[in-house]
């Protein structure tokens, strides 16, 4: 098994958590209900890809803030730690499955510790 190299490896990552995120139901509302992310997630992917090439590749281009937009669906719909432990469940598991390397440990580490930070800011 190789490690993450690519956007497409990124866009594959994400398809496959997202497949898993879909058809969990303690957690699959924020993306169908809270907000509409299923009905474009090709696009949302390519966001996620932008993101994530940047954290790991240093790439530049991610201009959005993913800590307001966060900020919005945590007030309709609260965000608890339980969502925020299935969600890293499901991205280190589809890490796992697919890729092994510096890169997996380095995108593990840093979701975690967004997710932290999230969580953090969250309930104060
Ligand atoms: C409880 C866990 C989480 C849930 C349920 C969740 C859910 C979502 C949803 C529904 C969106 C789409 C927002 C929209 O387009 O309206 C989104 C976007 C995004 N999420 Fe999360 N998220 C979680 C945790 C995280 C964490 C820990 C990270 C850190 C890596 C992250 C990174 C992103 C990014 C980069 C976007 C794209 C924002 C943009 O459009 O620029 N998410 N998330």
């Amino acid at each position: 098994m190789r490690d993450i190299e690519t956007r497409e490896d990124i866009i594959l990552i994400m398809r496959k958590f997202y497949d898993k995120l879909l058809v969990d139901e303690t957690i699959s509302f924020f993306f169908i209900r809270v907000t509409k992310v299923d009905q474009h997630l090709e696009e949302h992917f390519e966001i996620l890809a932008t993101f994530w090439e940047q954290a790991l590749f240093l790439k530049g281009g991610y201009h959005n803030n993913m800590f307001q937009k966060h900020k919005d669906i945590h007030e309709k719909s609260a965000f608890t730690k339980e969502h925020f432990d299935t969600w890293l469940k499901h991205l280190y598991t589809t890490l796992d499955e697919y890729f092994k390397g510096e890169k997996v440990e380095q995108m593990k580490t840093q979701a975690l510790n967004m997710a932290t930070v999230l969580q953090i800011k969250f309930s104060q």
